[in-house]
This record gives structure tokens, sequence and C-alpha cells, in this order.
């Protein structure tokens, strides 16, 4: 895959003075192709500060690619990622953080794993202790702190790499299906801390496949299909009054094949 260089898109070569009405990220007709094959088309989206945006679609729609694009881990092949206003630089990226379906968690203690992001970010001594003593109260793992973090289970693997990238204080927080291997009660653990997060300001972009949570949690829903925005919306209005086919679709469980929809034996292996 190519990592390609920064390319504004038509009007966005001239980043916009950031004021209180510029979106936190904007993102401006991008694409994405590798391997020859177009992932990404012409996607558009704001991002407001404090609020919180659910990304759904069916598996295989771009949803993690236009996470890591929004996140700076992979660059446009044609379009722009603005953050307030203006590039999305290295140094505004150390204000996102992101949270992985699969919780990436260094071979230490659930203590140590936290002391680490904290030292990354530069903090030491007491600030980071207390820093470390909130995480590990508000994830209900103080009682885990000295033990291997990869012996907990899957819901205390994700709150606990939930909270470490809340303890970095980041402005935006990405998560990709952050409760999709977990229980009822581990989900209700992740929500709580999201919304918790969302009340202190933390600006949330969830990708998710579950329509009950993205009641629970959205307020935007921004439904992909085969690499373009399908619908935008309220999570409300989306969901309930789908005028778009490919949600419909979904919402009464019936495979929407459109255009741009690779064939099923992609997905399935088998001629249909
Ligand atoms: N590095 C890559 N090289 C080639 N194709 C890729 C690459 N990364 C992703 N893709 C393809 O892009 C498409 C979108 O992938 P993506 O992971 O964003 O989907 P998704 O909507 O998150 O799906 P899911 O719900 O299954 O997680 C898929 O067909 C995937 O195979």
């Amino acid at each position: 895959m190519r990592e390609m260089a920064f390319n504004p898109a038509p009007g966005a070569s001239t980043p916009a003075t950031a004021n209180s009405e510029t979106p936190m990220l904007l993102v401006r007709d991008v694409s994405f192709s590798a391997g020859g094959n177009r992932l990404l088309a012409n996607v558009d989206i704001d991002i407001r500060r404090g609020s919180r945006t659910l990304i759904m679609g069916p598996n295989g729609a771009g949803k993690s690619l236009l996470l890591r694009l929004m996140h700076g881990l992979l660059q446009p092949e044609t379009g722009a990622v603005l953050w307030q206003g203006g590039r999305l630089t290295p140094e505004a990226c150390r204000a996102q953080a992101m949270v992985f379906q699969r919780p990436v968690l260094l071979r230490r203690s659930v203590m140590a794993n936290l002391k680490f992001a904290l030292s990354v970010r530069g903090l030491r001594g007491r600030e980071r202790a207390e820093k470390i003593r909130a995480a590990l109260a508000d994830a209900g793992l103080e009682h885990l702190a000295k033990r291997p973090a990869r012996v907990l289970s899957g819901g205390e693997q994700q709150r606990l790499s939930l909270v470490r990238a809340l303890a970095l204080e980041p402005e935006l927080l990405f998560l990709d299906e952050p409760t999709a291997s977990l229980d009822p009660a581990s989900t209700a653990a992740i929500e709580q801390l999201v919304l918790e997060a969302n009340e202190r300001g933390v600006t949330i972009v969830l990708v998710t496949h579950d329509a009950g949570q993205a009641k629970r949690l959205g307020q935007d829903l921004v439904f992909l299909q085969d690499g373009t925005v399908a619908e935008i919306g309220s999570v409300e209005t989306v969901l309930n009054s789908p005028k778009s086919e490919p949600v419909r679709a979904w919402r009464d469980g019936r495979i929407y094949l459109g255009p741009n929809t690779r064939s099923l034996k992609d997905f399935t292996g088998r001629s249909h």
C-alpha cells in the first residue's frame, strides 16, 4: 500500500482559519486505492467538536480504512483530511487516539502498559502516578494492576486499552468496533466510559455493526457502502427512516448489490 503525500482537495489547498464554527475534522473528497482496487471514493464527512459520530456499513465497506485515514495512519490518494481547518500534521495526530477491535497491549503488566503510554507522552513522577491510579479506577482494574495484560479477559483488555487511550487526554478518540467480541456487561462498561469521556469534551468517532449501540451512543451516523457514503444524518433518522437503498437493505437484512459491489464470490468464495 502506498503512503501518499498530502494532496489537498480542490478548494481546500488554502486551509480555512480555525474558529469555533470550524469542524474539528473534515474529510474532503477523499479517495483511496490499494492493489488496483478503489476502496474509498469521494468521501466527505464533517466531525464537529464534542460530537459522537458512528460509522456503520457492511463488512468490507471501508470503515476501518476511513478511520485510519482520519487518524493519519494512511494518506489519501486524492482529497484531504483537515484538522481544525489545517493540515493533519503528526502533532495534530497526537491530539487523537485510537482503540482497535483487538486490543494492542504490551507484554507487560496492566500498570506498565499505562506507565509506558504516559511516559511516551513525557509524563513523569507524581503526575504520571496519579493518571495511572485514575485510569485503573475508571477501568475497574485496580485489583489487576500487577497482572500481565495478556492474561486479562477480552473485556478487561478492552477496558485497559480504552482507559490507556483516554489517559493521553485526546481531543478526538477513534474506536474501531471496540465491543465486537464482548458480552453485554463488558459492552455496557465500554459504552459508559465512552459517554463519560464525551461528557468531558472528547469527540468520539466509533465504528460498529450494532444498531442498538449506534442508538445508545450516536448523534451522527455515517453509513458506508462499497467505499462510498450511502447516507449521513442523525442516527435516529438514518436508522428509522433510511432514504438510501443500502441502508434499507441493511436494516431489512437483505444483501445490497450495487454498481460497485464486488462479486458475492469475493465474500463467500462461492458463485451465486
Ligand atoms: N492494505 C490493504 N490492501 C488491499 N486491500 C485492503 C487493504 N486494507 C483494506 N483493504 C480492503 O479494503 C476493503 C475495506 O476494508 P476495511 O477493513 O476498511 O472494511 P470494514 O468496512 O472495516 O470491514 P469489517 O466490517 O469487515 O471490519 C476490504 O475489501 C479490504 O480487503
